[in-house]
């Protein structure tokens, strides 16, 4: 594999001095808890966000943004470095095409990510979206069939356009518990997450604003409509999620050629059922068979072999 470039993150820089302290706090923290890579993978339908919200990360135009949903696209690495501390960040295509999830673009991401290990999954949609379907399901679970479910205790969901006024004069938290309830709902069912498992896959939902409109606060930091500076507040949330104490899924050869990593432990069902069928069936045959052959057997045969007790 070829080497990744990794280059010093100067564009830290860029943000306002109040976001920058933040931020090196941030990183200073992971080091502290031993983390010196951070690897994010960005996920999501096409034309949501992804892309504008890897180049707010970084603080530069890293990957090319477009109004439209581009065709034909192949992951991205993006790596910065920062005081001993490196920050991957892959950016992908978006997964639908003509209404279904484009296996092929899968398969590219997946190989694109052989051997990496994933530390952190943003999985991004948009804040303005008003309803989820079943295709909002079909990325989830092809997400989830591709790297295993444990990929969504390693998540945390975005939410672009989050400078939006809510429809029929809604509340903005309202509308936004309404939105992040439905794609946790659809997550959950996708990812087959059990209610019983639920403190396990606790997502985080955090909203970003891409737009060069963002509003700012008196430091000049892009803040939310309710006053929060977000860039902070998500690699806040990246970092908490990346030291949750679940584990980063590591991308194998097994996981990208063997079978779907949730049914793995269904290959081993026909070995339980030969077992069962050895160890259980067999003997109770065996026993009925017996018992058989001995009601058949004549009283006086059964007495003469001993088993007909004092009856006899
Ligand atoms: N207002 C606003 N526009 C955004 C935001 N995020 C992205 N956009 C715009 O949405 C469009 C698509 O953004 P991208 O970042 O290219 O989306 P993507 O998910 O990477 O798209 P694909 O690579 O095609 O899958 C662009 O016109 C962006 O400028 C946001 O938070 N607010």
């Amino acid at each position: 594999m070829a080497a990744q470039l990794v280059r010093e993150w100067t564009s830290i820089q860029q943000f306002p001095c109040a976001t920058q302290t933040k931020l090196l706090e941030l990183v200073g923290k992971l080091k502290q808890e031993n983390v010196n890579t951070l690897t994010i993978l960005v996920m999501g339908k096409g034309g949501v966000g992804k892309s504008s919200t890897v180049n707010s990360i970084i603080g530069e135009r890293v990957v090319a943004v477009s109004a439209f949903q581009s065709e034909g696209q192949r992951p991205v690495m993006v790596s910065r470095s920062r005081a001993g501390f490196t920050l991957n960040i892959i950016d992908t295509p978006g997964l639908i095409e003509g209404g279904y999830v484009n296996d092929q673009a899968l398969q590219i991401i997946k190989r694109f990510l052989l051997n990496k290990t994933i530390d952190v999954l943003l999985y991004v949609d948009r804040l303005d979206a008003y309803r989820v379907d079943n295709l909002d399901r079909q990325v989830i679970k092809a997400i989830t069939d591709s790297f295993g479910k444990g990929i969504w205790q390693r998540s945390l969901v975005v939410l672009t356009h989050a400078q939006l006024s809510p429809p029929d004069g809604l509340n903005y938290d309202d509308f936004f518990s309404r939105r992040s309830d439905a794609l946790l709902k659809v997550i959950r069912m996708g990812a087959r997450i059990k209610k019983s498992e639920l403190k396990d896959f606790a997502i985080p939902v955090v909203l970003v604003e891409n737009s060069g409109r963002c509003n700012t606060n008196d430091s000049a930091e892009k803040i939310l409509p309710n006053g929060t500076s977000w860039i902070p507040s998500l690699v806040e949330t990246i970092t908490n999620v990346a030291s949750n104490g679940s584990k980063s899924i590591l991308v194998d050869k097994k996981l990208i050629d063997g079978p779907n990593p949730n049914e793995r432990h269904k290959l081993l069902i026909p070995v339980i059922l030969a077992l069962q069928y050895l160890f259980v069936v067999k003997p109770i045959q065996r026993t009925i068979k017996a018992d058989i052959s001995r009601e058949m057997k004549s009283l006086w045969e059964l007495r003469d072999m001993g088993l007909s007790g004092n009856r006899f």
